[in-house]
């Protein structure tokens, strides 16, 4: 597998940041995909999206299958016709939130069988659906493979037993996808926090061959410290030519610490989920915009940032807005949060192409501890 043309223009230590060039557009790294769950990013209008920078979305395979349907979105066009995302979408296997969302779920080596949590009917999630859902009927540019999210503080013997499950899961995942010209296939590196079974996790993956290799198993409640020395062993073993994808991460400073570590991509509902209960995010870390202190407070939220939602509304108006109830209140957070998360794969792209990613860490950091004290 070769996989859509990845060009890295620089490197600065570990840090990459280059270009994936699809057929549906080009992807800047290190990029912030934003998570658009059942082909919408809530609260935001694509064109939004899309003015903030963004050049990639992530759809959520689970949510699609049940409502409104695989097959109906392929009926009405595709996920990009109906969702009106004209760039690449990356989605997701669907078994992540499958172990996150629904119940009475039953697992095989054949697959996952689960009933809906809207409705209750039953479906099922084999390698090849899961595949046959993102690449035919969702119209995916880029697919993962069915794995298995290992759970954090799990044996090893449990690791090892969930590993291998990913990487027959990614066999038959690869099988099903074949030979693909306009479309990628991701693979996924498992093996919890050991580090002799992440590298065998990434050399099993790389027999298989995959155009571009996650990093799963993280963000599910290891911690920060955890989450760096996970990837400090893992990264070194994928291929420095290919895109490398940390699932579901993550707060600023995780995106920062980890493009120091090599990782290319991420997704995380962070953005859109924290800005529908008043968060909003900067390099200081997040402020809750509903407190007191910003009941006439007539800064904006940040207008370095060029987005109208961080740059023409004051902070008391905003506030107001959460205390109201009003519509408006999500949609302009969630916007100047997405807006924040793209300024800065921006900023940090800049800096590895300068050489001055290592200053421009220090200097994050030293802002996100300012903000924490
Ligand atoms: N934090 C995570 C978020 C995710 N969407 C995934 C996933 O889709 N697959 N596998 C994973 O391990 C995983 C971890």
């Amino acid at each position: 597998m070769t996989g859509f043309p990845f060009d890295i223009h620089a490197t600065d230590g570990a840090a990459r940041t280059g270009v994936l060039k699809t057929p549906r557009g080009e992807i800047r790294t290190p990029a912030f995909m934003p998570v658009g769950t059942a082909g919408t990013v809530k609260a935001l209008y694509m064109d939004q999206v899309r003015d903030t920078g963004a050049d990639i979305i992530l759809g959520n395979t689970y949510h699609l299958m049940l409502r409104p349907g695989a097959e109906r979105v392929k009926r009405l066009g595709g996920l990009h016709k109906f969702s009106t995302w004209q760039g690449p979408i990356l989605t997701d296997s669907g078994g992540f939130q499958v172990w996150s969302l629904s119940k009475l779920r039953k697992m095989t080596e054949d697959g996952v069988t689960f009933r809906s949590h809207i409705d209750g009917s039953e479906h099922k999630l084999s390698p090849e659906r899961s595949i046959e859902i993102q690449a035919d009927l969702l119209g995916a540019d880029i697919s993962m493979q069915l794995d298995e999210c290992t759970a954090f503080g799990c044996s090893k013997a449990e690791a090892k037993a969930s590993m291998d499950l990913s990487v027959r899961w990614g066999e038959r995942s690869k099988t099903a996808f074949g030979a693909r010209e306009a479309q990628n296939l991701f693979g996924i590196v498992q093996g919890s926090v050991f580090e002799d079974l992440r590298r065998e996790s990434a050399e099993r993956l790389i027999g298989t061959g995959y155009d571009g290799y996650a990093i799963g198993g993280l963000a599910v409640g290891e911690g920060f410290e955890t989450m760096c020395e996970v990837l400090d062993f893992t990264t070194p073993h994928l291929p420095h030519e290919r895109p490398r994808y940390l699932m579901g991460v993550g707060k600023p400073i995780d995106l920062v610490e980890s493009v120091a570590r090599g990782v290319d991509m991420f997704d995380c509902v962070l953005p859109t989920r924290s800005g529908r209960h008043g968060q909003a995010w900067s390099d200081y870390g997040p402020i809750n915009i509903k407190r007191a202190e910003f009941i006439e407070d007539e800064r904006p939220l940040n207008p370095a940032i060029d987005c109208p939602a961080s740059r023409d509304y004051s902070r008391a108006y905003l506030n107001h807005l959460f205390r109201s109830g009003e519509y408006l209140s999500a949609m302009l957070l969630s916007w100047h949060n997405i807006a924040y998360f793209e300024d800065l794969t921006a900023r940090m792209r800049a800096a590895i192409a300068a050489g001055t990613f290592d200053a421009f860490r220090r200097d994050f950091r030293a802002k996100w501890e300012e903000g924490r004290a």
